[in-house]
């Protein structure tokens, strides 16, 4: 009797922004604290196996380059795990008369290898599109580098929710209206859905004309960062977040691709004790087996922004992350 093999699972992964808030002097000394916590928590048992999980830090632009020598400079000390960096955003076109703009042959010249896209702030304030971030994204993967594409829903939904009104309400289900909850659900999941789209067909469409290398779909991080849930008190409710990720999943453009070659994160306003609760709402109740999930999750990891700037809180959640 032959038993089927057994496929593939993403690879779990937690990553900060810096967002816009850090001197270069701060940038630095963040980044020398984050790697002296985590070799601390690797000096007594029980040891941290972080060998399965995917860090990864985005620094400004301007100390991008800096933060990579310095990640670089202690990859060679042994316990401590790589820690790959990424830029918070790259142009379409690798050079020319661009002034401003940030190439991504550049970026993956100086050794980024993960750029985020599409952010909700620099579509609010630079009118950033679907085009634009898919052109983005497809000029990343060219370079070789990961996209981290931030997509989500502006508003809270009009569903009918009992506990619509307070957003720190999030991880508290009492009182919810199920159905208003799905409703508000299927409307996240419909907004996203051509944020989605717009990426992954740009990235495919680059594949097939012959750009990429590589035999078999990119690599895609989607960073699901409900607008609403930016730089509030508390995260979105976990129930929600699972239930569009399991939308997300589901999208055909998504469905498609290699069964490991789409994760998901989470982001906004979340911290030390989320991704447990995640997990929990995933409950195991949905098997994702087939789509590479690691035995029922549709949520890989934690994009975080503000509750990891203090590099404990940031060293806490990677432990919680790779240890659930
Ligand atoms: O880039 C990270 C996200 O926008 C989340 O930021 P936040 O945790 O400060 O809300």
């Amino acid at each position: 009797m032959s038993s089927s093999p057994t496929p593939p699972s993403r690879r779990r992964l937690v990553g900060v922004s810096t967002k816009m808030y850090f001197s270069f002097a701060q940038t630095q000394a963040y980044i020398a604290s984050v790697l002296e916590h985590l070799s601390r928590s690797q000096d007594s048992p029980p040891l941290l196996d972080l060998s399965q999980i995917d860090i990864f830090i985005v620094p400004d632009h301007i100390s991008l380059v800096s933060a990579i020598a310095q990640l670089k400079s202690r990859h060679a000390t042994p316990m401590i795990p790589k820690i790959l960096p990424g830029a918070q955003d790259a142009f379409h076109e690798d050079c020319g008369a661009y002034t401003g703009f940030t190439s991504p042959a550049v970026l993956a010249e100086v050794g980024c290898r993960i750029v985020e896209l599409g952010h909700a702030e620099r579509r609010r304030l630079l009118g950033e599109t679907d085009a634009d971030v898919a052109r983005r994204a497809a000029a990343v993967v060219r370079n070789g580098m990961v996209p981290l594409v931030c997509i989500g829903e502006r508003t809270r939904g009009t569903g009918r929710r009992k506990s619509q009104t307070s957003v720190g309400a999030g991880v508290d289900r009492e009182g919810s209206d199920v159905e208003g909850e799905a409703e508000m659900i299927a409307a996240a999941v419909a907004e996203c859905k051509p944020q989605v789209e717009a990426v992954l067909a740009a990235i495919a469409d680059m594949e097939l004309n012959g750009n990429n290398n590589e035999d078999a779909d990119a690599d895609v991080i989607l960073a699901y960062e409900p607008v609403w849930a930016i730089g509030a008190p508390a995260p979105a409710p976990a129930s929600h977040v699972v239930g569009v990720a399991r939308g997300i999943r589901e999208l055909e453009c998504v469905r498609r691709r290699g069964a490991t070659r789409t994760r998901i994160v989470y982001g906004g306003s979340a911290g030390p004790g989320l991704f447990a609760k995640l997990l929990n709402e995933e409950g195991g109740k949905y098997e994702d087996k087939d789509n590479g999930g690691p035995g029922g999750g549709s949520i890989d990891g934690l994009f975080l922004g503000r509750f990891a700037h203090d590099p404990a809180q940031f060293v806490r959640t990677i432990r919680e992350v790779a240890e659930a």
